[in-house]
């Protein structure tokens, strides 16, 4: 399996508070890995340095192949944010809209081929089963409909990778479930890499094939079939602190750092 994300004695730090201390791992193509932790463990901040919304202080990151310093195919990579997008029901732009803005770059194209494009908005609706939606304002969508056309936005661009910082804070159980789903779908059947940040860990062990487990500044990374997530959160319960969770490493599991 060819890595598409490899990350090697990475350390950050805001300012003098250092966040993540000389980490190495990588992720390989059509991964679906979750990434665990405590609150302020550092999840939040490896996806910005992985999409290059952060620099690291030391060390490297390459995106498919490429040095992240002078990568350039950041439409291979799809990002989908914490918190659904609270728009309104007012908000004038249409799912159609949305998704079409994700196109900008190719508008001089687009006035060629704009049968094309619209059919390719079209299959991503189809994808993400949102087809009913195309012309209803996304501010009428549900929190859990929103984000899935998000994630049609992201897929326009045939990405490898997509990568979520908890996409589903706030959307009812039903909708998650849907969710997990349409992510698996993607990984499955169109071998999308998939890196998510989550507390659910219990949805996560349904889904996700590596764990990357986060505190104190390091990351640990376990096969998904090997951890043993009853062990991990009973470890944590009640404990907000930045360590690394005592809890049982498992054999295949490699310290990454
Ligand atoms: N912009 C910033 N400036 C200074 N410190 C920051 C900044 N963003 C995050 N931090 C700190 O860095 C640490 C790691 O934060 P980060 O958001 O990466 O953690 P996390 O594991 O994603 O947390 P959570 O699960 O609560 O979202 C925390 O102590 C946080 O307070």
């Amino acid at each position: 399996m060819s890595q598409i994300i490899k990350v090697k004695n990475l350390s950050f730090n805001y300012e003098d508070k250092y966040v993540l201390k000389n980490i190495s791992l990588d992720i390989n193509k059509g991964d679906f890995v979750a990434f665990i932790g405590p609150n302020g463990s550092g999840k939040s901040t490896l996806l910005k340095l992985l999409i290059g919304d952060l620099k690291a202080t030391k060390g490297r990151i390459e995106l498919l192949g490429e040095p992240i310093k002078s990568f350039k195919e950041w439409d291979k990579v799809g990002y989908i944010s914490q918190k659904v997008r609270d728009f309104n029901s007012s908000f004038p732009a249409t799912v159609k809209e949305i998704i079409g803005a994700a196109l900008y770059q190719q508008m001089g194209l687009f006035k060629v081929l704009s049968k094309k494009l619209e059919t390719k908005i079209d299959r991503v609706l189809e994808l993400v089963d949102m087809s009913d939606y195309k012309y209803q304002k996304i501010g009428e969508l549900s929190g859990g409909q929103q984000q899935r056309i998000f994630i049609a936005r992201t897929l326009i661009t045939d990405p490898e990778m997509i990568f979520l910082d908890e996409p589903l804070v706030g959307v009812d159980a039903k909708s998650q479930d849907d969710f997990y789903q349409l992510l698996s779908k993607l990984n499955k059947e169109l071998g999308i890499t998939i890196v998510m940040i989550s507390h659910d860990i219990y949805v996560i062990s349904d889904q996700a094939n590596k764990i990357l487990c986060f505190g104190d500044g390091k990351v640990f990374s376990h096969a998904a079939d090997e951890f043993d997530y009853i062990s991990y959160l009973n470890q944590i319960k009640g404990d907000n602190s930045t360590l690394i969770p005592k809890h049982q490493h498992q054999r295949g599991d490699s310290e990454c750092c």
